[in-house]
């Protein structure tokens, strides 16, 4: 097991800054409230406690989507979980942000805005190129001290990841600490019998670009969510191109994983289930579309169709280890639930060891009234999560353990 400094490992009184995963479902311009801001409050709690000046990143969406928002909202939405003011700054490294963190009392906590705001946090690059950005060199002299606690973010190469951690002593936060030891210890666990993913979702590159070397470990993959479309797009059938000029959901995603959604599908095609068909909206109502049927441009695919979810119950109840990474469909609408709901609730009901993960997937449990207990692991993690059972490191996880030694 890798070794990094954790806040154990503070000096005391520090100026600290720490980059936390807020990134979170937004209904209506309004961020929700979700299971990580419960589990980042612990770390955030134990270091205001502790008397440090604390302050917060984080990023929110994608620049271009709806979910790209500011974090003014998230700043309450944290304060209630750990029932202490936290400040917001509508800037990241000018000179308000300046200001309001050299105004902070030991104790006080300042969130800065939405990291994506910074042309130099995006877009991946090499730790050295995040290091000497603007953003890098003009925040870290204002602290002695760098948390990454930001577990399901450590996949991502950018600069409030892995600049940071070469500009100043870093250490783990406890979520950085739990959800690194829960995954390294699944991704090294042998399992015998049956081992199901279920993969879903809209970020199809995260689970596509992982499934071949999953290949090895993994018996079956059932599809579900926008992966899903593209691999009924390379079977041949009419789903998975984009239809709204200002969602880039399918064309992208396609050009960058065709080749190995046709290789998964030339040399696995007998691990990887398919939807029997997808269902949209009618009307107000939901409808179906069997495969034959699919008609890309005229209808949005929201969910795996109700034979498709019967196909799966027997795969998933069949099962001695099954882990879920994406919503089958839109679950937060309840017509399109039937997918998600009914793959987590078979693995809820099956005597298996099961991880839930992904920031938006993981509501699920809570939104369809299910135990978190009849789950092996429920983690706030979702492309990290699925990297890390490769075996491959997160750059942002190294850093931590390179700054260790
Ligand atoms: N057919 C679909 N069309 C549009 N959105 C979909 C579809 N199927 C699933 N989704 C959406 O996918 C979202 C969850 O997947 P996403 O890829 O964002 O992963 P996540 O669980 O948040 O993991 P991560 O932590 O990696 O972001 C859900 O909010 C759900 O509404
Ligand atoms: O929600 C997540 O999985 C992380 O916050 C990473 O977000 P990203 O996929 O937009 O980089």
């Amino acid at each position: 097991m890798a070794s990094f400094n954790t806040i154990d490992d503070l000096d005391d009184a520090q100026r600290v800054l720490v980059r936390l995963d807020l990134n979170s479902p937004v209904e209506d311009g309004e961020a929700q409230d979700n299971r990580r801001f419960s589990r980042h409050a612990e770390t955030v709690g134990e270091l205001a406690d502790e008397g440090h000046r604390v302050v917060l990143m984080a990023h929110q969406g994608r620049p271009g989507r709806d979910t790209f928002v500011s974090l003014d909202q998230h700043a309450g939405i944290l304060g209630e979980h750990i029932d202490r003011e936290i400040q917001f700054v509508d800037d990241i490294y000018g000179d308000d942000a300046l200001d309001a963190i050299e105004a902070l009392e030991p104790g006080e906590v300042l969130l800065l805005e939405n990291t994506r705001m910074s042309d130099d946090e995006l877009p991946e690059e090499a730790p050295e190129v995040k290091a000497d950005t603007e953003f890098v060199q003009t925040l870290a002299p204002q602290f002695d001290a760098y948390i990454n606690d930001a577990y399901s973010a450590a996949h991502r190469k950018h600069a409030s990841l892995v600049g940071f951690p070469l500009a100043l002593p870093a250490f783990a936060g406890r979520v950085m600490e739990t959800e690194y030891e829960a995954n390294t210890a699944i991704a090294n666990r042998e399992f015998d019998g049956q081992v199901t993913m279920l993969v879903g979702g809209t970020k199809a590159t995260d689970v596509i670009g992982v499934m071949e070397t999953l290949g090895e470990k993994i018996d079956t993959f059932c599809l579900g969510g926008i992966a899903s479309h593209l691999f009924l797009r390379a079977a041949g059938y009419d789903v998975g191109y984009d239809r709204h000029e200002d969602l880039d959901l399918y064309d992208t995603q396609w050009a960058n994983n065709e080749d190995v959604i046709r290789r998964l599908l030339d040399e696995r095609r007998d691990q990887i289930e398919l939807p029997e068909g997808l269902a949209y909206e009618d009307d107000g109502e939901r409808a179906e579309h069997t495969r034959e049927q699919l008609d890309a441009a005229n209808h949005d695919y929201m969910d795996i169709s109700e034979e498709t979810v019967e196909k799966y119950d027997p795969t998933i109840r069949n099962s001695d280890a099954v882990f879920l990474k994406g919503a089958l469909g839109v679950f937060e609408e309840e017509q399109f639930s039937a997918g998600t709901v009914g793959a987590v609730k078979a693995i809820a009901e099956t005597d298996c060891f099961s991880v839930v993960g992904g920031g938006d997937t993981s509501r699920s449990i809570e939104m369809y009234g299910m135990d978190e207990a009849d789950f092996g692991h429920v983690s706030i993690a979702g492309g990290a999560y699925i990297r890390a059972l490769t075996g491959d490191d997160l750059p942002g996880v190294e850093l931590l353990v390179d700054a260790a030694n």
